[in-house]
């Protein structure tokens, strides 16, 4: 069994969407980056890629290739999981956390855990997504941007 963590940051900005866990949230404001920006993912396939220890989401999706402009990051997640299942693993868990002054993400949830579930080939019951603020503290607590932790196990199979 091998653990692994993953930590990323997107800025909140104008004219992109919010899209976390693969859900489009109703926002003024969305997340800058290369691909769909999807914060959550990105931790999640970070924390997937340490585990198998095969560095990082850089590495594998580089944001200098116009390929991954505007990526579903699902479609990344994928990848990173069939890159962990070729070297024989399969997910255990992952636990997540969402760092995010606002909107409110409790009523997304449910719809996150099940788009990873679904990606992740594993049920819902392994999965777990949490959200909270930073009670107005910091680059997040002042909707600058919005933060993801994320934990995963993996096993061999
Ligand atoms: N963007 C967010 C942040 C938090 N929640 C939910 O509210 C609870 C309390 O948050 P605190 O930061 O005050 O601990 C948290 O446990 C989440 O359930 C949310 O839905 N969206
Ligand atoms: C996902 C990639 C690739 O499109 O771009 P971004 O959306 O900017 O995201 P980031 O978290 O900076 O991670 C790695 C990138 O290579």
């Amino acid at each position: 069994m091998r653990i692994g963590h993953g930590f990323d940051v997107h800025a909140l900005v104008p004219e992109r969407l919010l899209i976390l866990g693969g859900v489009q949230i109703p926002y003024p404001l969305g997340l800058a980056g290369h691909s769909d920006a999807d914060v959550l993912l990105h931790a999640v396939c970070d924390a997937l890629l340490g585990a198998a220890a095969l560095g990082d989401i850089g590495r594998h999706f580089p944001d200098t290739d116009p390929h991954f402009a505007g990526a579903d990051s699902r479609v990344l997640l994928r990848h990173c999981l069939g890159l962990i299942q070729e070297k024989g693993f399969a997910v255990g868990n992952v636990d997540a956390t969402i760092v995010c002054q606002r909107p409110k993400l409790a009523p997304y949830i449910p719809q996150m855990r099940a788009h990873l579930a679904q990606d992740l080939q594993v049920s819902e019951g392994f999965v777990n997504v949490k959200a909270t603020t930073t009670e107005q503290l910091g680059y997040t607590g002042r909707g600058e941007g919005i933060a993801a932790h994320a934990v995963a196990l993996i096993q061999h199979v």
